[in-house]
């Protein structure tokens, strides 16, 4: 099995990208480590404290906040970075030529119950024009992402990404402590009755959304058999749609601060979107794909419908 360096060097990652990335991972390592210990390691359980957008923090999200955070802003590489648990854009290096943006761990209501986590990544090229420590380093939209990804801890360490090229998936190997390819160009199939979504928001849905389901559920007999997998984290139930097709959808409700559902546009939907699009998937927003939306502040939510063509189409003609 190829080591990732070797993948990405064949595949004409530039050599700056490339040590980024290696930087990230390594930090996702430590992570591995930490969530395999749990309990052991004392990462289990929430601080006293709340992020910007009024979550309860968990020991993990500041623990791998802090350790991304520490190693990237090091990096002469990196001009910025911007987090789900920073309030705005921490800047790195004046010149540097990168910026990064992660939800350290996505799912944290998994930790404590040893279910599916994952750290979400994206990198873009770092902008001359604004100050290199301003939010609006990120403004940019998804389509300028250079690389996207995730690790995703469970029962094996994965890591799933594109530099632009195919989605690709690798397996951690404990025992060298590297990343080796497993497999070289996921594909979503076109079809599928699976579909994971917090069903238990029906009643703040908007109407259309409401009468898709009514169909998908009571009428539609293509989707006489279909299945409803939902992980409450949204990395584990992209990882199964990229894996075996599906629709992944988290619609905006009518629940005040839930009017763009509750998926951050910069680090869990955008990156999250490269590998959909990048597998042969669609990821959209309100009908539009998502890759084209630049966000207008860095915490900014976006409604997502991604996974397989033909489920994304179905939901999107519904709210036509
Ligand atoms: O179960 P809920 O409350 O609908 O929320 C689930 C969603 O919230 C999220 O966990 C948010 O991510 P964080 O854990 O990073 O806050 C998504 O990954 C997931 O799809
Ligand atoms: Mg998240
Ligand atoms: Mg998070």
């Amino acid at each position: 099995m190829k080591r990732l360096n070797t993948v990405l060097k064949e595949d004409g990652v530039e050599t700056d990208l490339i040590l980024l990335i290696r930087t990230i991972l390594a930090t996702s390592k430590e992570i591995a480590f930490r969530v395999s210990q749990g309990e052991l390691a004392g990462v289990l359980g929430s601080t006293l404290n709340e992020n910007v957008q009024g979550e309860v923090q968990k020991k993990l999200d500041v623990i791998a906040n802090q350790l991304l955070k520490d190693i990237l802003i090091d990096d002469t590489l990196v001009k910025s970075v911007a987090s789900e648990e920073e309030d705005h854009a921490v800047g790195a290096h004046p010149d540097g030529k990168f910026i990064v943006a992660f939800d350290p761990l996505d799912g944290s209501s998994n930790i404590d119950v040893n279910g599916q986590i994952g750290t979400i990544f994206t990198i873009y090229p770092a902008r001359d024009d604004v100050a290199y420590d301003s939010d609006e380093q990120f403004k940019q939209p998804g389509t300028n992402q250079v690389c996207a990804g995730y690790v995703l801890y469970g029962p094996s360490s994965l890591l799933v990404m594109s530099t632009g090229g195919p989605t690709r998936c690798y397996t951690l190997d404990c025992t060298h402590g590297g990343y080796l390819l497993t497999n070289k160009q996921l594909n979503v199939p076109k079809q599928s009755r699976e579909f994971a979504v917090n069903m238990a928001n029906y009643r703040y849905w908007d109407e259309p959304t409401q009468v898709y389901f009514d169909k998908l559920l009571y009428t539609c007999e293509s989707f006489e058999k279909s299945s409803m997998r939902w992980n409450a984290a949204m990395v584990g139930d992209v990882h199964r749609i990229l894996c075996r097709g599906g629709l992944f959808l988290y619609p905006q409700d009518k629940r005040t601060g839930n009017e763009n559902g509750k998926i951050r546009l910069l680090y869990e939907a955008n990156p999250l979107a490269l590998l959909m699009e990048n597998a042969g998937g669609s990821a959209t927003s309100r009908g539009k794909r998502i890759l084209d939306i630049a966000p207008s502040s860095l915490h900014q939510r976006v409604p997502v419908a991604m996974g397989s063509d033909e489920p994304v189409e179905f939901y999107n003609s519904t709210l036509a």
